[in-house]
């Protein structure tokens, strides 16, 4: 769990707040009026069932897709992130799954592809001091920065991903799936590397189905359901039948309600904010007059 509690995390000013974000895809509303804070130094889980919105979320601060309407704030200013250079110029890095690795090369060339230091006189020697130092800071098992990407296990496949999304510095990394398609162990090196992420204060959003990985690491987990928020939960506040409760709307979100009177849920991470509206009452995301594009 977090070094800082997160009562405390939550007093500070967040690094990312979006407030009232919707997105439409012609008819399908695939947000509407999304809230949501990251902290520095906080992991936040987003979850949520096939098709409640989560990677456009993440398409949405990547710079992948522009936004219907809402702000996103970022390090204290409003911004609009029209592409991913904008994003990654801003702050935000994103881990996408399929990792967009070049499996014939190695380590090193993975992690500075496209920013290779000195170009014209590629400074291996440099490259090389410097990727062992961002793999020791996240605590990596890689055996070598020279052997090839595709000799390496899942989870550390993962953790090259993750590594070159650091080297621009970024405020906020968001992880998508991070740990889907891994073994046990590939998995718990994966965690480890996010509770590194956090220690070294970093604001990180991750993405995922595995409650049992979201409990392992979360500070807070944000539950979109129908493209809504369906609240926010500190993770010392929250069951596995509370949290699969809200993503499923089988509890017609009493757990929003009881976990909202206790100050421990709301939209957009506002311990006390009562729920919205239940889930069945809701427009469906799909196929609604409100679905048509702006
Ligand atoms: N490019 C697109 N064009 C049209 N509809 C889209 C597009 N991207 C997403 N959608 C729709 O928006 C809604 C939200 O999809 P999204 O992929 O964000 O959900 P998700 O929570 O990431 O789901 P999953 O867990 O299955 O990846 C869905 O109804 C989806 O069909």
């Amino acid at each position: 769990m977090s070094t800082l509690p997160a009562e405390r995390l939550e007093s500070s000013a967040p690094v990312l707040s979006m407030r009232g974000v919707s997105k439409h895809f012609g008819a399908v509303a695939a947000l509407t009026d999304i809230e949501l804070d990251v902290h520095a130094g906080e992991v936040v889980a987003l979850v949520g069932d096939n098709g409640a919105g989560k990677s456009t979320l993440v398409k949405i601060l990547s710079g992948v897709h522009p936004q219907d309407a809402g702000t996103v704030t970022f390090d204290g200013k409003d911004v609009t992130i029209h592409s991913p250079v904008d994003a990654i110029n801003l702050g935000i890095a994103t881990v996408f799954q399929d990792l967009a690795l070049c499996d014939n090369l190695t380590v090193v060339d993975n992690l500075f592809l496209g920013r290779e230091l000195a170009p014209w006189r590629l400074n291996e020697v440099e490259m090389e001091v410097q990727s062992w130092k961002l793999l020791r800071q996240l605590s990596a098992k890689i055996p070598s920065v020279r052997i090839a990407v595709a000799s390496l296990s899942g989870g550390q496949r993962q953790t090259v991903a993750i590594a070159r999304s650091l080297l621009g510095s970024p405020k906020l990394i968001i992880l998508d799936e991070p740990t889907a398609a891994l073994g046990v162990e590939q998995t718990a090196e994966v965690l480890n590397l996010v509770e590194r992420l956090r220690e070294n204060g970093l604001a990180v959003i991750m993405i995922s189905h595995n409650m049992q990985d979201v409990q392992a690491v979360s500070d807070r987990v944000a539950v979109l359901r129908l493209g809504r928020n369906n609240g926010t939960f500190r993770m010392k506040d929250v069951s596995t039948d509370d949290l699969i409760a809200a993503i499923t709307g089988a509890t017609d979100n009493v757990v929003t309600q009881r976990a909202a009177q206790t100050g421990a849920a709301g939209a957009g991470g506002k311990p006390g904010v009562p729920p919205e509206a239940p889930a069945e009452d809701r427009q469906p995301a799909a196929g609604t007059d409100e679905g048509s594009e702006q």
